[in-house]
């Protein structure tokens, strides 16, 4: 799900000493982000270059103390997210109400039309994730509403947001592409109260919003969660999605903990997007 550089490690149990849910769950701590079981074991994603070397330290560690395992890792190419969309050439079309397309498509017959040029970007609604978070902002009241979108990518979903009456908005990515694309592409869908900024959660401490969407992924949501619902106001709503079904639970338990309310789930081939209330 990257936009940078995305390397990606894949692993064999040999033997699987502990299962594999434990060697899932220590490469998540040493900072893996997404697991996919294979019948040969777990292949698993790091999104940043700079942790390669200290992932291959955990793991060697890992694989001495606790695991028999081999690995090799892959280096996975930086996704040019113009070329996919123009192999994708049809607009995407969201529950017949949202269009997402790039300027060159003929402007569809829909409520909702945003124009996304997104370059080096995450956020054209081919994505599972993306289709989701459209639906949820689709199905929800957003008119008036002060609004996070948290890992912003493209800016599509805040771009939506306005589109449906909210404001004011902040659109933050840790990603200079994404600040960049996402200033761009507010500008190109007209909208006026979206505040772009490059930063993290590190950035909200004092801020409020009625609502906030992030779709990031397990590890980072796991860590930020905490963060994100200090900043909703009282039956404030959280929407999260960037991970599987097999993740729903330890997802929930943490929005639980944070005594959020789970009130919609969305899935779409294995991926999720959760509705929270405060
Ligand atoms: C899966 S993409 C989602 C993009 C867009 N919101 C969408 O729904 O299509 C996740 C985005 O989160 C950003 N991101 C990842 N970790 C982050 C963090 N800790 N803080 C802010 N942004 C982050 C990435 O740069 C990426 O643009």
């Amino acid at each position: 799900m990257s936009n940078i550089i995305y390397l990606g490690y894949y692993f064999k149990v040999q033997p699987v000493q502990l299962g594999v849910e434990i060697l899932i769950a220590e490469l998540g701590y040493a900072g893996f982000e997404s697991f996919m079981e294979t019948e040969e074991g777990v292949t698993a994603y790091i999104q940043k270059e700079d942790y390669h070397d200290k992932i291959l330290n955990d793991i060697q560690i890992l694989d001495s103390e606790e695991f028999e395992i081999s690995f090799t890792s892959e280096e996975i190419e930086q996704v040019n997210w113009n070329h996919e969309w123009e192999k994708n050439f049809n607009p995407i079309i969201v529950d017949d109400k949202c269009s997402v397309r790039a300027p060159f498509h003929e402007k569809p017959d829909t409520e909702f039309d945003i124009i996304i040029e997104p370059k080096m970007s995450f956020g054209t609604g081919h994505h599972e994730t993306t289709h989701m978070m459209i639906q949820h902002i689709l199905k929800n009241d957003f008119e008036g509403k002060s609004v996070l979108d948290m890992g912003c990518g493209t800016g599509v979903l805040a771009i939506l947001a306005e589109m449906k009456g909210a404001k004011p908005l902040d659109a933050i990515d840790f990603d200079n592409w994404c600040y960049l694309n996402s200033l761009e592409n507010v500008e190109r869908n007209n909208c006026k109260h979206i505040k772009v900024v490059e930063g993290d959660a590190s950035l909200l401490s004092g801020r409020h919003y009625d609502i906030v969407i992030a779709n990031i992924n397990r590890n980072i949501l796991l860590n930020d969660i905490e963060t994100y619902v200090k900043t909703l106001n009282e039956e404030g709503l959280l929407f999260l999605s960037g991970f599987y079904s097999e993740d729903i639970a330890i997802i929930k338990a943490e929005c639980n903990k944070q005594d959020l309310v789970h009130v919609d789930t969305l899935k779409r081939n294995n991926w999720v997007a959760l509705k929270f209330k405060k």
